[in-house]
């Protein structure tokens, strides 16, 4: 690659950022020095002429621990924009999701097909289903990506939820309102309702997954008797420093902004880029973080533990104890669990469970033959009844039961307490699995009264 490709450019930018690190920390950073006004945040001229605005995602008056805002210094106010208007929702579905029946079936999916050229990551974006109501702020949704093209003169911000995007193959770099995010497969990137964001592609494409949370914004588990540290750390966590695009650049041009409300995609073209915050400070801000630096917990004596000490962010709703949508995943880890099934047990859930796959092999699923693959995806919905296949139960039954590490395998699942249901694109898939539940077929009778 020459020096002036576009992308071994976004590379190099995205391998030199610098970040603050900190999951919910009041974290402040100026793009030019002196940006940031001191002892106020609307003083009545804020410094070198920019406008002071507050950005909010949580009610002014929730309970503190739990309030998310930030100020943000920029060059004009968002305010200042011309009418928006309908442009084609594309391949994006919103809840309620009321286009297919909710089905009790188990569904899995490949991955997505290879998108037209040109496709950018906003147009590559293709929902799976979902739950709740997005004009309710309840539910979540969940869409996978497929894109060649990095997003140019355009940029996204969505109302309806928050974006827990999951690379699973290509780096991305985002450039949001609050500075540049450098995500590659294996880190997860949480954008805040409302956050203006461009996606470039670091490589050919750009493929992986999307958690849209129409709920309360994620946060960090409780830790509860495992006491003061572990699971995610939130020093793991990177927020981005200020960096803003300034119309007085040369190269500067028309944007498109598109956003998306309750559902529905809507756009203005903007003469000025609204990535153009100087300086900020606050809670909402946006995160990066390696799934690798997950400090993994599990049995040291005997038998399988429930998947919720895997959980990396949750959703809570306003039932304690029940998210609206955990993230979950499934990191390298030793299982040592003595006269013990250590595959993920046989099961029936309230929760519905959709689980990807980044990289390797899931240990309750044979490797291989285009099961569950990196990229595809599987949903068990509420009751329905899964776990290890017929091949992995054989063989987890006789093995011998030494220490054992399980590497290379990085999986995930969106768990939430109402049922998915899928959109007409997803159950009509030619990518939807034929035949899921032969991998369950074969589990014999050994029952020897
Ligand atoms: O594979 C699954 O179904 C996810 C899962 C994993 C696990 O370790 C225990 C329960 C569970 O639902
Ligand atoms: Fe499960």
């Amino acid at each position: 690659m020459s020096g002036d490709d576009p992308r071994d450019h976004a590379r190099k930018t995205a391998e030199g950022l610098s970040y603050l690190t900190g999951f919910g920390n009041e974290h402040s950073s100026e793009a030019v020095p002196g940006a940031l006004p001191h002892g106020r945040n609307s003083p009545q001229r804020a410094p070198l002429g920019l406008y002071a605005e507050q950005l909010s995602g949580t009610a002014f008056t929730e309970p503190r621990a739990h309030n998310r805002r930030s100020w943000l210094y920029r060059i004009r106010p968002s305010a200042a924009h011309p009418a928006f208007t309908r442009v084609d929702n594309g391949a994006i579905r919103t809840a309620p999701f009321t286009e297919a029946v909710p089905d009790p079936n188990r569904l899995r999916w490949n991955p997505l097909p290879e998108p037209a050229p040109g496709t950018d990551w906003l147009a590559g974006l293709w929902t799976l289903g979902g739950n709740g109501d997005a004009t309710q702020r309840t539910g979540m949704a969940v869409h996978l990506y497929h894109a060649n093209s990095s997003m140019t003169d355009r940029v996204f911000s969505d109302a309806d939820g928050e974006l827990l995007i999951v690379p699973e193959h290509g780096g991305l770099l985002l450039r949001t309102e609050f500075g540049l995010l450098h995500a590659e497969p294996g880190h997860v990137a949480l954008i805040p309702r409302g956050v203006r964001f461009r996606v470039e592609l670091l490589d050919e494409s750009a493929r992986g997954y999307v958690c849209e949370n129409y709920g309360a914004v994620f946060q960090l588990p409780d830790l509860g008797p495992i006491g003061a540290n572990g699971l995610a750390n939130a020093r793991d966590f990177k927020a981005p420093v200020a960096a803003y695009e300034d119309d007085a650049d040369a190269a500067a041009g028309p944007v498109e902004v598109v956003n998306k409300f309750c559902g529905n995609l809507w756009s203005a073209t903007y003469d000025h880029s609204p990535l153009d915050v100087v300086a900020w400070h606050g809670n909402h801000v946006p995160y990066v973080y390696d799934l690798r630096r997950f400090n993994v917990i599990g049995t040291i004596s005997y038998d399988h533990p429930d998947p919720s000490i895997f959980t990396v962010l949750t959703s809570p709703s306003d039932t304690p104890g029940l998210a609206g949508v955990d993230f979950v995943v499934f990191a390298p880890r030793w299982l040592v669990g003595e006269d013990t099934f250590r595959p993920p047990y046989f099961h029936r859930n309230v929760m519905s469970e959709y689980m990807g796959l980044i990289e390797g092999a899931y240990d309750a699923k044979a490797a291989g033959k285009g099961g569950f693959v990196p990229g595809g995806g599987s949903l068990h919905n509420m009751m329905s009844a899964h776990g290890p296949d017929h091949e992995t139960f054989e063989r987890a039954s006789a093995a011998e039961l030494k220490p054992q590490r399980i590497d290379d395998s990085l999986a995930f699942m969106f768990e939430t307490r109402w049922p998915v249901t899928a959109t007409e694109q997803a159950a009509r898939a030619t990518h939807l699995q034929r035949g899921y539940d032969d991998v369950w077929q074969g589990l014999e009778r050994h029952f020897r009264p």
